[in-house]
């Protein structure tokens, strides 16, 4: 597992991010439509064509897999395919990971709005989702000293249906033993823990410390 680095200027960097957000936001308000519209057939058949058009029109250009894990020489981390936090990827809520010191009582913490595209139960959270989100959360607070640290057990227990809307996620690390790093996160709506997590993440042997990891995720 290669982290790719990318010779960017700080200015190429922010218009990169200026030209992918507004995209990436368009796309996750599409999402959002498709699942709630109650437009007739012939509006969804048309509107069917129109997305193929923009779909063919990307695709004209495009690397060959996955975006992979990219960082620029100032350490901005470039994560953009991401699954939960990627500035790339519409499926992403898209989670901001806000980070702190190792030394803070709350290491991480992610405020996001979930919509119709995460529903598990009805008007709630799936599940999986609900996971999904912990391990980011957890694996960021875990890699917080710079050395990337991976999911190598992750348990969660759900104590109450999580409502579709606002939530935070808070993390700490209570135990840092060499390459391994203890993390607990809660989730909370409005206050009230609805689910709680743990995890054990490990450095795998041999990874190289990327730039300290502070401030916000990307
Ligand atoms: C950078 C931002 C981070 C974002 C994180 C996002 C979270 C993710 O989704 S990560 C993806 C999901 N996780 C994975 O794909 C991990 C897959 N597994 C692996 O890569 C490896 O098994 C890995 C790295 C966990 C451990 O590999 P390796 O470095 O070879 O471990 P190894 O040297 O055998 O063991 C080191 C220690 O960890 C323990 N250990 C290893 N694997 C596990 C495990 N799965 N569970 C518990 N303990 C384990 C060993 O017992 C050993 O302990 P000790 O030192 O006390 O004897």
């Amino acid at each position: 597992m290669e982290f790719t680095y990318e010779d960017l200027t700080a200015d190429e960097y922010h218009h990169r991010v200026a030209v992918y957000q507004p995209l990436t936001a368009a796309l996750r308000e599409l999402l959002d439509a498709v699942i709630r519209t109650e437009v007739d057939d012939a509006t969804v058949h048309s509107a069917t064509e129109t997305i193929s058009e923009v779909t063919a029109a990307l695709r004209a250009q495009q690397i060959p897999g996955a975006y992979g894990v990219r960082h620029t020489a100032e350490g901005r981390g470039m994560a953009w395919g991401n699954a939960v936090i990627g500035l790339r990827n519409a499926i992403a809520p898209p989670l901001t990971v806000v980070r702190g010191s190792v030394t803070d009582p709350v290491v991480a913490h992610a405020d996001v709005e979930l919509g119709a595209a995460y529903e598990g139960p009805p008007g709630h959270v799936h599940g999986g989702v609900v996971s999904l989100l912990f391990d980011q959360v957890l694996g960021e607070a875990a890699s917080m000293t710079g050395l990337p640290s991976y999911t190598g057990t992750l348990t969660i227990r759900y104590l109450r249906p999580t409502p579709l809307g606002p939530l935070r996620i808070e993390a700490f690390t209570p135990e840092r033993d060499g390459r391994k790093t203890l993390a607990r996160a809660a989730m909370l709506v409005d206050g009230a823990v609805t689910a709680e997590a743990e995890g054990l993440f490990i450095s795998p042997r041999g990874m190289t410390p990327l730039h300290p990891f502070a401030g916000e995720s990307r």
